[in-house]
C-alpha cells in the first residue's frame, strides 16, 4: 500500500495530519443521536482515522526499509514507480491521471517531430508529397513545445501561457494537430524512417501513442493505466514514496538520471539499505543524448561501477534491473547485431546468449567478490511481470537485511 508521497524538504506528511485528537466527547458519550451530533461523531471519527494513519506513516518513515532507484536517464526507473503504485499504492495512479493527459499530448507530438527531424537527416523523402505541408506544419512546432512543456508532473511551468494551462484550450491545440500527424504517421517515409533510423532520438512509446491518436485526441480521452505507464516526463527532483509491500515498510526514492542530476542523488547515500539499479539492456545500439560518441549500455556499465564500489553502499543490498527486455528482442529479431557495438561479444546473437554476456558484464563491476549482485530481466511497463519481480525482489531484501543485522 503507498501511503503517501512526502516533501523532503520539510520531512513532513503532505496532508499535514495531526496525531493529537481530542477523544473525550466520544468516550464519555457525550454526542446525542441528532443529526449535528451524528455529524460530529462522524467528523470525530474520521479525525481519528487520519491520525492513527498519520502515526502509521511516521512509524514507516522512521523505520523502513530505505531503497534508491538508481540508474541513468530513460531506463524505466519512474515507471517501476509507477507500477508500485499500482499495485501497492491505496489510489493506484488515479491522482496523477489527470495531469498524463498533457503529458501523452506532448508525448504525441515529439515524437512527430523526432520522426521528421529523422527522416530528414537520413535523406528519406516522404512518400506522398502532399505531405509536404504537414512537415511544415510540424516543424512549426518547435515553438509551441517550447510554451507547452511540462518540468515535473503536476507542477506547472510558470512559463506556460494562462491559454495553454486551460484543459480545453490545450486539446483544441492538440487536436489542431492530429490531422497532420495522422497524415504524416501513414506516410512510407515515416514509417521507413521509424523502421530503418534507430539512432533517432525518439522515445520508446512513439509506435504506441502514435498508433492511438485517435483515442487520445478524442476531447473526453482519461489516459489508461497503460497509457500512463508508458507515458514519458524526464524526472528532475528527487522525491520520496513510502509503500507497504506484503507487510514490509519501504521509503523508496526515485532520482533523475541526467549526468547532470547526478549530483543530487549524493545527499541521499546515507543508511540505505537497498538499491535497485535500473539499466536498460535494449540501449546497446544508441549512443547518449549529450554524448552520441559513447555507447549507452556502456555509459550505464561505468555508473554501476561507480555505485557498486561506492563506500557508502559496503552493506546495501544490489539489485540490478536488465529492463525493457521486449525493445531488446525485438531488436535482435530484427537482425540488429549486438557484436558491432560491442565487439568483445563473440558468441551467438540469441536473446538467451546476449543477455548472459550483459548480466556477466554487470556482474563483473562490483569489485567485491563477497558481495552478492542480484540481477533480473525486467519489462517494466507490463504489470503481470513486475508483479512477479516485485514480490522476488522483497524477499531477497527481507533476506538479507535479516542477515546485515545478525538475525540470520
Ligand atoms: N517498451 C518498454 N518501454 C519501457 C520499459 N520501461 C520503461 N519504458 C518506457 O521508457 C520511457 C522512460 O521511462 P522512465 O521511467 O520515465 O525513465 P527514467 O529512468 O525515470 O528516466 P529519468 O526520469 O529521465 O531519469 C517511458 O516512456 C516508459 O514507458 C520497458 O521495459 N519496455
Ligand atoms: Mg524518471
Amino acid at each position: 500500500m503507498e501511503l503517501q508521497q512526502v516533501s523532503r524538504s520539510n520531512g513532513t506528511p503532505s496532508n499535514g495530519s495531526s496525531s493529537s485528537v481530542n477523544l473525550a466527547p466520544l468516550l464519555t458519550g457525550q454526542f446525542s443521536n441528532s443529526r449535528s451530533d451524528q455529524k460530529k461523531a462522524k467528523a470525530l471519527s474520521d479525525a481519528i482515522d487520519r491520525s492513527l494513519r498519520a502515526d502509521r506513516e511516521r512509524q514507516l518513515r522512521e523505520g523502513g526499509i530505505k531503497l534508491l532507484i538508481l540508474g541513468p536517464s530513460e531506463t524505466g526507473k519512474t515507471t517501476v514507480l509507477k507500477q508500485l503504485k499500482l499495485l501497492y499504492g491505496r489510489k493506484g495512479l488515479d491522482v496523477e491521471r489527470q495531469t498524463y493527459r498533457r503529458v501523452v499530448h506532448l508525448n504525441v507530438m515529439k515524437a512527430m517531430q523526432a520522426l521528421v527531424e529523422g527522416m530528414e537527416q537520413a535523406n528519406i523523402q516522404l512518400g506522398n508529397p502532399q505531405n509536404a505541408v504537414h512537415v511544415e506544419t510540424v516543424r512549426r512546432l518547435e515553438t509551441t513545445l517550447k510554451r507547452y512543456s511540462i518540468t515535473t508532473v503536476g507542477v506547472p511551468n510558470p512559463a506556460i501561457p494562462r491559454k495553454i494551462t486551460d484543459a480545453k484550450a490545450e486539446t483544441d491545440m492538440f487536436a489542431d494537430m492530429v490531422p497532420a500527424i495522422k497524415s504524416l504517421w501513414a506516410d512510407p517515409g515515416i514509417q521507413k524512417t521509424f523502421d530503418t533510423c534507430t539512432q533517432i532520438s525518439i522515445q520508446d512509446s512513439a509506435k504506441y501513442f502514435l498508433d492511438a491518436v485517435d483515442r487520445v485526441a478524442d476531447p473526453e480521452y482519461v489516459p489508461t493505466d497503460d497509457d500512463i505507464l508508458q507515458a514519458r516526463v524526464r524526472t528532475l527532483a528527487v522525491s520520496e514514496h513510502i509503500f507497504d509491500i506484503d507487510g514490509v515498510a519501504y521509503r523508496i526514492y526515485d532520482v533523475g538520471g541526467q549526468k547532470s542530476l547526478r549530483k543530487y542523488w549524493v545527499p541521499y547515500f546515507d543508511d540505505v539499505d537497498a538499491i535497485i539499479f535500473m539499466s536498460a539492456i535494449s540501449a546497446y545500439d544508441q549512443g547518449c543524448e549529450d554524448n552520441p560518441n559513447l555507447n549507452r549500455l556502456q555509459d550505464c556499465l561505468l555508473l554501476f561501477n561507480e555505485i557498486s564500489n561506492h563506500k557508502l553502499f559496503l552493506h546495501t543490498s544490489m539489485i540490478v534491473f536488465l529492463n525493457k527486455i521486449d525493445i531488446f528482442q525485438r531488436k535482435l529479431l530484427s537482425g540488429s547485431m549486438v557484436n558491432r557495438y560491442f565487439p568483445d561479444y563473440n558468441g551467438p546473437n540469441d536473446y538467451f546468449s546476449t543477455t548472459v554476456f550483459f548480466q556477466y558484464r554487470f556482474l563483473e563491476q562490483c569489485k567485491d567478490l563477497q558481495k552478492q549482485v542480484y540481477t533480473h530481466f525486467t519489462h517494466a511497463t507490463d504489470t503481470k511481470q513486475m508483479k512477479v519481480i516485485v514480490v522476488a525482489v522483497n524477499v531477497i531484501i527481507q533476506r538479507l537485511n535479516l542477515r546485515n543485522s545478525g538475525l540470520l
